[in-house]
Protein backbone atom coordinates (compact mmCIF):
# COMPACT_ATOMS: atom_id res chain seq x y z
CA UNK A 1 0.00 0.00 0.00
CA UNK A 2 1.21 3.42 -0.69
CA UNK A 3 1.40 6.11 1.73
CA UNK A 4 -1.73 7.96 0.31
CA UNK A 5 -3.18 5.12 -0.25
CA UNK A 6 -2.63 4.46 3.63
CA UNK A 7 -4.31 7.66 4.56
CA UNK A 8 -7.52 7.35 2.07
CA UNK A 9 -7.71 3.89 4.13
CA UNK A 10 -7.36 5.31 7.05
CA UNK A 11 -10.29 7.95 6.51
CA UNK A 12 -13.08 5.67 5.17
CA UNK A 13 -12.31 3.06 8.14
CA UNK A 14 -12.92 6.02 10.89
CA UNK A 15 -15.72 6.31 9.23
CA UNK A 16 -17.07 3.35 8.88
CA UNK A 17 -16.24 2.19 12.37
CA UNK A 18 -18.38 5.02 13.77
CA UNK A 19 -21.26 4.42 11.39
CA UNK A 20 -20.76 0.69 12.48
CA UNK A 21 -21.78 1.21 16.09
CA UNK A 22 -24.39 -0.67 16.57
CA UNK A 23 -25.44 1.47 19.17
CA UNK A 24 -26.29 4.98 16.90
CA UNK A 25 -26.43 3.44 13.50
CA UNK A 26 -30.43 2.52 13.78
CA UNK A 27 -31.51 5.41 15.08
CA UNK A 28 -29.37 8.03 12.43
CA UNK A 29 -30.98 8.89 9.49
CA UNK A 30 -29.02 8.26 5.65
CA UNK A 31 -28.49 11.85 5.10
CA UNK A 32 -26.39 12.26 8.28
CA UNK A 33 -24.39 9.00 7.96
CA UNK A 34 -23.03 9.94 4.62
CA UNK A 35 -22.58 13.34 6.06
CA UNK A 36 -20.52 11.72 9.14
CA UNK A 37 -18.79 9.68 6.81
CA UNK A 38 -17.63 12.33 4.48
CA UNK A 39 -16.74 14.77 7.69
CA UNK A 40 -14.36 12.05 8.58
CA UNK A 41 -12.77 11.68 5.61
CA UNK A 42 -12.39 15.15 5.11
CA UNK A 43 -11.19 15.69 8.62
CA UNK A 44 -8.43 12.40 7.98
CA UNK A 45 -7.89 14.11 4.59
CA UNK A 46 -6.94 17.46 6.36
CA UNK A 47 -4.39 16.12 8.80
CA UNK A 48 -3.06 14.01 5.15
CA UNK A 49 0.20 15.24 4.24
CA UNK A 50 -0.69 14.44 0.57
CA UNK A 51 -1.74 16.87 -2.31
CA UNK A 52 -4.45 15.59 -5.07
CA UNK A 53 -5.26 16.68 -7.80
CA UNK A 54 -7.71 15.81 -10.23
CA UNK A 55 -7.53 15.61 -14.10
CA UNK A 56 -10.89 15.25 -15.68
CA UNK A 57 -11.65 13.67 -19.03
CA UNK A 58 -14.86 15.59 -20.06
CA UNK A 59 -14.86 19.65 -18.76
CA UNK A 60 -17.86 22.45 -19.24
CA UNK A 61 -21.30 21.85 -19.06
CA UNK A 62 -20.96 20.81 -22.88
CA UNK A 63 -18.50 18.24 -21.73
CA UNK A 64 -15.91 19.71 -23.76
CA UNK A 65 -12.71 16.81 -24.01
CA UNK A 66 -9.54 18.18 -21.64
CA UNK A 67 -6.60 18.14 -23.71
CA UNK A 68 -4.95 17.98 -20.23
CA UNK A 69 -6.39 14.71 -19.79
CA UNK A 70 -5.07 13.43 -23.11
CA UNK A 71 -1.72 14.76 -22.64
CA UNK A 72 -1.58 13.01 -19.64
CA UNK A 73 -2.67 9.90 -21.13
CA UNK A 74 0.17 10.04 -23.43
CA UNK A 75 2.27 11.48 -21.08
CA UNK A 76 1.65 7.99 -18.89
CA UNK A 77 0.86 5.76 -21.94
CA UNK A 78 5.16 5.46 -21.95
CA UNK A 79 5.67 4.84 -18.55
CA UNK A 80 2.92 2.70 -18.01
CA UNK A 81 3.65 0.09 -20.18
CA UNK A 82 6.65 -0.90 -18.54
CA UNK A 83 5.32 -0.16 -14.66
CA UNK A 84 1.31 -1.37 -14.75
CA UNK A 85 0.12 -4.83 -14.51
CA UNK A 86 -3.07 -3.86 -16.35
CA UNK A 87 -2.57 -2.21 -19.51
CA UNK A 88 -5.14 -0.94 -22.41
CA UNK A 89 -3.88 -1.12 -25.79
CA UNK A 90 -5.48 0.93 -29.12
CA UNK A 91 -4.41 0.92 -32.63
CA UNK A 92 -2.67 4.47 -33.39
CA UNK A 93 -4.63 6.12 -36.06
CA UNK A 94 -2.17 5.48 -38.88
CA UNK A 95 -2.47 1.54 -38.15
CA UNK A 96 1.50 1.38 -37.66
CA UNK A 97 1.41 0.39 -34.19
CA UNK A 98 -0.38 -0.38 -30.71
CA UNK A 99 -0.25 2.29 -27.90
CA UNK A 100 -0.41 1.14 -24.72
CA UNK A 101 -1.72 2.76 -21.49
CA UNK A 102 -2.94 1.79 -18.27
CA UNK A 103 -6.42 0.36 -17.57
CA UNK A 104 -9.12 1.84 -15.12
CA UNK A 105 -8.06 1.54 -11.50
CA UNK A 106 -3.93 1.51 -11.75
CA UNK A 107 -1.77 3.36 -10.34
CA UNK A 108 1.64 3.97 -11.38
CA UNK A 109 4.67 5.75 -9.44
CA UNK A 110 6.08 8.69 -11.46
CA UNK A 111 9.29 10.30 -10.32
CA UNK A 112 11.03 13.92 -10.68
CA UNK A 113 13.85 15.58 -9.57
CA UNK A 114 13.73 13.35 -6.43
CA UNK A 115 10.15 13.65 -5.82
CA UNK A 116 7.88 10.41 -5.69
CA UNK A 117 4.08 10.97 -6.90
CA UNK A 118 1.35 8.82 -7.69
CA UNK A 119 -0.98 8.64 -10.58
CA UNK A 120 -4.39 6.88 -9.99
CA UNK A 121 -6.58 6.45 -13.36
CA UNK A 122 -10.29 6.26 -12.34
CA UNK A 123 -13.70 6.57 -13.96
CA UNK A 124 -16.45 7.23 -12.78
CA UNK A 125 -20.15 5.52 -14.51
CA UNK A 126 -23.73 6.93 -14.02
CA UNK A 127 -26.42 4.79 -15.58
CA UNK A 128 -29.40 6.90 -17.17
CA UNK A 129 -32.22 5.40 -18.52
CA UNK A 130 -33.12 7.15 -21.84
CA UNK A 131 -36.50 7.98 -21.88
CA UNK A 132 -37.33 5.69 -25.31
CA UNK A 133 -35.44 3.34 -24.60
CA UNK A 134 -35.45 -0.11 -22.99
CA UNK A 135 -31.34 -0.32 -22.65
CA UNK A 136 -29.97 1.68 -20.03
CA UNK A 137 -27.06 3.95 -21.27
CA UNK A 138 -23.91 3.85 -19.50
CA UNK A 139 -22.05 7.11 -19.03
CA UNK A 140 -18.48 6.60 -18.19
CA UNK A 141 -16.28 9.55 -17.60
CA UNK A 142 -12.74 8.98 -17.15
CA UNK A 143 -10.01 10.76 -14.55
CA UNK A 144 -6.70 10.40 -13.43
CA UNK A 145 -5.68 11.81 -10.10
CA UNK A 146 -2.27 12.65 -9.63
CA UNK A 147 -1.18 12.59 -5.56
CA UNK A 148 2.24 14.07 -4.32
CA UNK A 149 3.59 14.95 -0.71
CA UNK A 150 2.83 19.07 0.35
CA UNK A 151 6.64 19.64 0.35
CA UNK A 152 6.95 19.29 -3.37
CA UNK A 153 3.57 21.47 -4.15
CA UNK A 154 6.03 24.14 -5.82
CA UNK A 155 7.85 21.57 -8.19
CA UNK A 156 4.82 19.54 -8.87
CA UNK A 157 2.40 21.65 -9.66
CA UNK A 158 4.72 24.39 -11.95
CA UNK A 159 7.81 22.23 -13.52
CA UNK A 160 6.49 19.01 -13.23
CA UNK A 161 3.06 19.69 -14.87
CA UNK A 162 4.90 21.83 -17.33
CA UNK A 163 6.68 18.68 -18.34
CA UNK A 164 4.03 16.41 -18.08
CA UNK A 165 1.86 18.57 -20.53
CA UNK A 166 4.82 18.84 -23.22
CA UNK A 167 5.60 15.66 -23.72
CA UNK A 168 2.32 14.31 -23.88
CA UNK A 169 1.75 17.27 -26.85
CA UNK A 170 5.06 15.65 -28.65
CA UNK A 171 4.03 12.18 -28.10
CA UNK A 172 0.59 13.26 -29.54
CA UNK A 173 1.65 14.96 -32.45
CA UNK A 174 4.20 12.16 -33.19
CA UNK A 175 1.59 9.68 -33.30
CA UNK A 176 -1.22 11.83 -35.31
CA UNK A 177 -2.20 11.10 -38.89
CA UNK A 178 0.04 13.24 -41.32
CA UNK A 179 -1.62 15.19 -44.71
CA UNK A 180 -0.85 16.39 -47.65
CA UNK A 181 -2.37 19.01 -48.71
CA UNK A 182 -2.80 20.27 -52.76
CA UNK A 183 -4.52 23.66 -53.58
CA UNK A 184 -7.87 23.31 -56.04
CA UNK A 185 -10.13 26.44 -56.55
CA UNK A 186 -8.27 28.64 -53.96
CA UNK A 187 -8.61 25.71 -50.29
CA UNK A 188 -6.58 23.36 -49.46
CA UNK A 189 -7.72 19.61 -50.02
CA UNK A 190 -5.91 16.82 -48.17
CA UNK A 191 -5.31 13.18 -48.27
CA UNK A 192 -3.15 11.09 -45.38
CA UNK A 193 0.81 11.13 -46.36
CA UNK A 194 2.09 7.90 -45.93
CA UNK A 195 5.40 7.96 -48.15
CA UNK A 196 7.90 5.05 -47.57
CA UNK A 197 10.93 7.31 -48.20
CA UNK A 198 13.31 8.34 -45.30
CA UNK A 199 16.73 9.37 -45.25
CA UNK A 200 17.89 5.82 -44.81
CA UNK A 201 16.57 5.24 -48.27
CA UNK A 202 17.95 7.49 -50.17
CA UNK A 203 20.65 7.26 -52.56
CA UNK A 204 23.30 9.95 -51.93
CA UNK A 205 26.88 10.91 -50.05
CA UNK A 206 26.54 10.30 -46.63
CA UNK A 207 28.23 12.87 -45.72
CA UNK A 208 25.77 15.32 -47.59
CA UNK A 209 23.25 13.24 -46.20
CA UNK A 210 23.97 13.64 -42.59
CA UNK A 211 24.34 17.48 -42.93
CA UNK A 212 21.20 17.54 -44.05
CA UNK A 213 19.78 15.66 -41.73
CA UNK A 214 21.58 17.26 -38.63
CA UNK A 215 20.46 20.80 -40.77
CA UNK A 216 16.76 20.40 -40.61
CA UNK A 217 16.51 18.69 -36.85
CA UNK A 218 18.98 21.80 -35.66
CA UNK A 219 16.27 24.17 -37.37
CA UNK A 220 13.58 22.00 -35.28
CA UNK A 221 14.91 22.33 -32.23
CA UNK A 222 15.15 26.03 -32.38
CA UNK A 223 12.57 27.58 -31.51
CA UNK A 224 14.59 29.67 -28.36
CA UNK A 225 17.37 30.85 -31.36
CA UNK A 226 14.52 32.25 -33.72
CA UNK A 227 12.68 34.42 -31.17
CA UNK A 228 15.75 35.57 -29.40
CA UNK A 229 17.41 36.39 -32.57
CA UNK A 230 13.88 38.25 -33.79
CA UNK A 231 13.85 35.77 -36.84
CA UNK A 232 10.15 33.78 -37.99
CA UNK A 233 11.10 30.28 -37.64
CA UNK A 234 11.16 29.17 -40.92
CA UNK A 235 13.50 27.87 -43.36
CA UNK A 236 13.99 27.97 -46.84
CA UNK A 237 15.35 25.07 -49.06
CA UNK A 238 16.21 24.55 -52.69
CA UNK A 239 16.93 21.55 -54.16
CA UNK A 240 17.74 21.28 -57.80
CA UNK A 241 19.08 18.56 -60.55
CA UNK A 242 17.86 16.53 -63.61
CA UNK A 243 15.03 14.76 -63.30
CA UNK A 244 15.24 11.25 -61.79
CA UNK A 245 17.55 12.75 -58.61
CA UNK A 246 15.30 11.97 -56.31
CA UNK A 247 14.11 15.91 -55.12
CA UNK A 248 10.40 14.74 -54.49
CA UNK A 249 12.17 12.04 -52.16
CA UNK A 250 13.85 14.12 -50.69
CA UNK A 251 11.02 16.15 -49.31
CA UNK A 252 8.95 13.29 -48.26
CA UNK A 253 12.38 11.87 -46.28
CA UNK A 254 12.30 15.72 -45.11
CA UNK A 255 8.48 15.75 -43.78
CA UNK A 256 9.46 11.90 -42.59
CA UNK A 257 12.27 12.72 -40.31
CA UNK A 258 10.57 15.86 -39.17
CA UNK A 259 7.06 14.96 -38.70
CA UNK A 260 5.91 17.35 -40.81
CA UNK A 261 2.67 17.89 -42.98
CA UNK A 262 3.32 18.68 -46.69
CA UNK A 263 1.43 21.49 -48.37
CA UNK A 264 2.01 21.12 -52.14
CA UNK A 265 1.31 24.31 -53.31
CA UNK A 266 0.85 24.16 -57.33
CA UNK A 267 1.38 27.80 -58.49
CA UNK A 268 -0.37 27.07 -61.90
CA UNK A 269 -3.38 26.81 -60.01
CA UNK A 270 -3.62 29.72 -58.14
CA UNK A 271 -6.02 32.82 -59.14
CA UNK A 272 -4.01 35.72 -58.13
CA UNK A 273 -1.41 37.31 -55.85
CA UNK A 274 -4.30 37.84 -53.34
CA UNK A 275 -5.37 33.87 -53.72
CA UNK A 276 -1.45 33.17 -52.75
CA UNK A 277 -1.55 34.96 -50.05
CA UNK A 278 -4.54 33.55 -48.52
CA UNK A 279 -3.59 30.07 -49.31
CA UNK A 280 0.14 30.81 -47.37
CA UNK A 281 -2.27 31.77 -44.27
CA UNK A 282 -4.20 29.03 -43.81
CA UNK A 283 -0.92 26.66 -43.57
CA UNK A 284 -0.62 25.20 -40.43
CA UNK A 285 2.31 24.77 -38.43
CA UNK A 286 5.02 21.68 -38.65
CA UNK A 287 4.78 21.83 -42.11
CA UNK A 288 6.54 22.01 -45.38
CA UNK A 289 5.35 23.83 -48.47
CA UNK A 290 6.51 22.47 -51.72
CA UNK A 291 6.58 24.19 -54.65
CA UNK A 292 7.83 22.06 -57.44
CA UNK A 293 9.61 22.88 -61.07
CA UNK A 294 9.78 26.69 -59.40
CA UNK A 295 10.93 27.35 -62.98
CA UNK A 296 8.02 25.90 -64.60
CA UNK A 297 5.44 27.69 -62.40
CA UNK A 298 5.85 31.03 -63.82
CA UNK A 299 5.68 32.47 -67.08
CA UNK A 300 9.48 33.68 -67.13
CA UNK A 301 9.67 36.38 -69.69
CA UNK A 302 6.19 38.25 -68.60
CA UNK A 303 7.74 37.07 -64.98
CA UNK A 304 11.00 38.93 -65.33
CA UNK A 305 8.99 41.93 -67.23
CA UNK A 306 6.91 42.24 -64.32
CA UNK A 307 9.11 42.28 -61.83
CA UNK A 308 11.31 45.62 -63.05
CA UNK A 309 7.62 47.15 -64.32
CA UNK A 310 6.96 46.50 -60.48
CA UNK A 311 9.99 47.89 -58.89
CA UNK A 312 10.49 50.84 -61.54
CA UNK A 313 6.01 51.56 -60.33
CA UNK A 314 7.42 51.43 -56.84
CA UNK A 315 10.46 53.65 -57.19
CA UNK A 316 8.00 56.67 -59.09
CA UNK A 317 5.35 56.64 -56.77
CA UNK A 318 5.18 54.18 -53.64
CA UNK A 319 1.38 54.81 -53.22
CA UNK A 320 0.70 53.09 -55.93
CA UNK A 321 -0.04 49.80 -54.65
CA UNK A 322 -3.63 49.90 -54.79
CA UNK A 323 -3.05 50.08 -58.63
CA UNK A 324 -0.76 47.10 -58.76
CA UNK A 325 -3.45 45.42 -56.70
CA UNK A 326 -6.08 46.07 -59.04
CA UNK A 327 -3.54 44.50 -62.15
CA UNK A 328 -2.85 41.80 -60.29
CA UNK A 329 -6.49 40.73 -59.85
CA UNK A 330 -6.96 41.18 -63.31
CA UNK A 331 -4.54 39.36 -64.99
CA UNK A 332 -5.52 36.21 -62.93
CA UNK A 333 -2.34 35.63 -62.38
CA UNK A 334 0.75 35.05 -59.69
CA UNK A 335 3.40 36.94 -59.93
CA UNK A 336 7.43 36.17 -58.80
CA UNK A 337 6.97 39.55 -56.61
CA UNK A 338 4.42 38.80 -55.67
CA UNK A 339 5.32 34.81 -54.55
CA UNK A 340 8.23 36.80 -53.19
CA UNK A 341 6.51 39.09 -51.38
CA UNK A 342 3.84 36.99 -49.56
CA UNK A 343 6.96 34.53 -48.65
CA UNK A 344 9.36 37.41 -47.25
CA UNK A 345 6.57 38.83 -45.60
CA UNK A 346 2.89 38.08 -44.71
CA UNK A 347 3.83 34.08 -44.47
CA UNK A 348 6.66 34.80 -42.13
CA UNK A 349 4.77 36.57 -40.05
CA UNK A 350 2.34 33.42 -39.04
CA UNK A 351 2.95 30.74 -37.01
CA UNK A 352 6.17 29.28 -37.39
CA UNK A 353 7.69 25.58 -38.20
CA UNK A 354 7.70 25.43 -41.11
CA UNK A 355 10.19 24.27 -44.46
CA UNK A 356 9.66 25.98 -47.94
CA UNK A 357 11.22 23.97 -50.21
CA UNK A 358 11.33 25.12 -54.03
CA UNK A 359 12.31 22.43 -56.70
CA UNK A 360 13.87 23.42 -60.28
CA UNK A 361 15.37 21.38 -62.95
CA UNK A 362 17.30 24.28 -64.63
CA UNK A 363 19.10 25.89 -61.38
CA UNK A 364 20.59 28.69 -64.18
CA UNK A 365 17.32 29.54 -65.60
CA UNK A 366 16.08 30.95 -62.23
CA UNK A 367 15.26 34.23 -61.77
CA UNK A 368 17.88 35.85 -59.57
CA UNK A 369 15.55 37.73 -57.31
CA UNK A 370 14.14 34.18 -56.09
CA UNK A 371 18.01 32.47 -55.29
CA UNK A 372 19.85 35.69 -54.30
CA UNK A 373 21.44 35.16 -50.89
CA UNK A 374 19.65 35.09 -47.77
CA UNK A 375 16.62 34.41 -49.76
CA UNK A 376 16.88 30.39 -49.65
CA UNK A 377 18.62 29.28 -46.53
CA UNK A 378 20.05 26.15 -48.16
CA UNK A 379 20.62 25.03 -51.68
CA UNK A 380 20.63 21.38 -51.82
CA UNK A 381 21.91 19.66 -55.84
CA UNK A 382 20.55 16.46 -56.14
CA UNK A 383 23.01 15.01 -58.74
CA UNK A 384 23.81 11.33 -60.45
CA UNK A 385 24.28 8.12 -58.72
CA UNK A 386 27.37 7.89 -57.14
CA UNK A 387 28.91 4.68 -55.75
CA UNK A 388 27.46 4.91 -52.43
CA UNK A 389 24.38 5.68 -53.85
CA UNK A 390 24.21 2.72 -55.56
CA UNK A 391 25.32 0.69 -52.40
CA UNK A 392 22.20 1.80 -50.95
CA UNK A 393 19.51 1.06 -53.62
CA UNK A 394 21.45 -2.35 -54.06
CA UNK A 395 20.72 -2.99 -50.51
CA UNK A 396 17.36 -1.46 -50.90
CA UNK A 397 15.97 -3.73 -53.44
CA UNK A 398 18.15 -6.46 -53.59
CA UNK A 399 19.75 -6.90 -49.74
CA UNK A 400 22.69 -6.86 -51.19
CA UNK A 401 25.80 -5.24 -49.05
CA UNK A 402 28.61 -6.95 -51.55
CA UNK A 403 28.82 -8.33 -54.41
CA UNK A 404 31.46 -9.22 -56.56
CA UNK A 405 30.20 -7.18 -59.23
CA UNK A 406 29.91 -3.83 -57.60
CA UNK A 407 33.76 -2.92 -58.24
CA UNK A 408 32.61 -3.40 -61.77
CA UNK A 409 29.58 -0.70 -61.06
CA UNK A 410 31.96 1.74 -59.17
CA UNK A 411 34.15 2.00 -61.83
CA UNK A 412 31.32 2.92 -64.71
CA UNK A 413 29.55 4.84 -62.44
CA UNK A 414 32.54 7.48 -62.25
CA UNK A 415 32.93 7.84 -66.33
CA UNK A 416 28.74 7.16 -66.74
CA UNK A 417 26.33 9.56 -65.23
CA UNK A 418 22.99 7.85 -64.86
CA UNK A 419 20.54 9.36 -62.43
CA UNK A 420 19.51 6.92 -59.08
CA UNK A 421 16.20 6.37 -60.71
CA UNK A 422 17.32 4.31 -63.90
CA UNK A 423 19.41 2.66 -61.51
CA UNK A 424 16.76 1.85 -59.22
CA UNK A 425 14.75 0.64 -62.32
CA UNK A 426 17.66 -1.81 -63.10
CA UNK A 427 17.48 -3.06 -59.53
CA UNK A 428 14.58 -4.04 -59.38
CA UNK A 429 14.00 -7.51 -59.40
CA UNK A 430 12.60 -8.79 -62.44
CA UNK A 431 11.58 -12.43 -60.96
CA UNK A 432 10.54 -13.71 -57.82
CA UNK A 433 13.87 -15.23 -56.89
CA UNK A 434 14.91 -11.19 -57.65
CA UNK A 435 18.24 -12.67 -58.96
CA UNK A 436 20.74 -10.49 -57.96
CA UNK A 437 23.63 -11.00 -60.62
CA UNK A 438 20.86 -10.55 -63.97
CA UNK A 439 19.83 -7.32 -62.33
CA UNK A 440 23.48 -5.77 -61.82
CA UNK A 441 24.77 -7.31 -65.46
CA UNK A 442 21.89 -4.86 -66.63
CA UNK A 443 22.87 -1.89 -64.66
CA UNK A 444 26.30 -2.34 -66.16
CA UNK A 445 25.77 -3.06 -69.43
CA UNK A 446 23.15 0.32 -69.94
CA UNK A 447 25.88 1.89 -68.13
CA UNK A 448 28.47 1.24 -70.77
CA UNK A 449 26.17 2.22 -73.35
CA UNK A 450 25.85 5.79 -71.22
CA UNK A 451 29.35 6.01 -71.18
CA UNK A 452 29.91 5.05 -75.13
CA UNK A 453 27.38 7.35 -76.16
CA UNK A 454 28.78 9.83 -74.02
CA UNK A 455 32.12 9.39 -75.61
CA UNK A 456 30.98 9.26 -78.97
CA UNK A 457 29.47 12.67 -78.70
CA UNK A 458 32.12 14.38 -76.90
CA UNK A 459 34.00 12.71 -79.69
CA UNK A 460 31.54 14.62 -82.32
CA UNK A 461 31.80 17.99 -80.58
CA UNK A 462 35.90 17.28 -80.36
CA UNK A 463 35.68 17.64 -84.61
N1 LIG B 1 18.34 9.66 -54.54
C1 LIG B 1 17.42 8.68 -54.63
N2 LIG B 1 17.37 7.71 -53.71
C2 LIG B 1 16.47 6.74 -53.77
N3 LIG B 1 15.56 6.61 -54.75
C3 LIG B 1 15.57 7.54 -55.72
C4 LIG B 1 16.49 8.63 -55.70
N4 LIG B 1 16.26 9.40 -56.76
C5 LIG B 1 15.24 8.83 -57.42
N5 LIG B 1 14.82 7.73 -56.81
C6 LIG B 1 13.74 6.84 -57.26
O1 LIG B 1 13.26 7.36 -58.46
C7 LIG B 1 11.90 7.77 -58.40
C8 LIG B 1 11.75 9.19 -58.94
O2 LIG B 1 12.45 10.10 -58.10
P1 LIG B 1 11.93 11.54 -57.73
O3 LIG B 1 10.50 11.70 -58.12
O4 LIG B 1 12.26 11.81 -56.33
O5 LIG B 1 12.83 12.43 -58.67
P2 LIG B 1 12.79 13.99 -58.93
O6 LIG B 1 14.18 14.48 -58.79
O7 LIG B 1 11.77 14.62 -58.08
O8 LIG B 1 12.37 14.07 -60.44
P3 LIG B 1 11.62 15.26 -61.21
O9 LIG B 1 12.62 16.35 -61.41
O10 LIG B 1 11.21 14.63 -62.48
O11 LIG B 1 10.47 15.67 -60.37
C9 LIG B 1 11.52 7.70 -56.95
O12 LIG B 1 10.26 7.09 -56.82
C10 LIG B 1 12.60 6.86 -56.29
O13 LIG B 1 12.13 5.56 -56.13
MG1 LIG C 1 9.95 15.57 -58.50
Amino acid sequence: MTPPELYAFLASTIGSLMLFWPFFRPYLPYSLQSFIQSYCQRWVGSLSPYVHVTFHEFIGERLMRNEAHSAIQNYLSSSSSMHAKRLRAEMTKNKQSLILSMDDYEEITDEFEGAKLWWYSGKSISNKQQPFSLYPFTDEKRHYKLTFHKQHRDLIIGPYLDHVLKEGKEIEIRKRQRKMYMNHDGMWSSVVFEHPTTFETLAMEPEKKQEIMEDLISFSKAEELYARIGKAWKRGYLLYGPPGTGKSSMIAAMANLLNYDIYELELTGVKDNTELRRLLMDVSNKSVMVIEDIDCSLNLTNRRKTIREEEEEEMKDPKQNPLKDERDSKSSRVTLSGLLNSIDGLWSAYGGERIIVFTTNHVEKLDPALIRDGRMDKYIEMSYCGFEGFKVLANRYLKLESHHLFSRVGELLQEAQMTPAKVAGHLMPKTISGDAEICLESLIKALELVKETAGLKAEKEAK
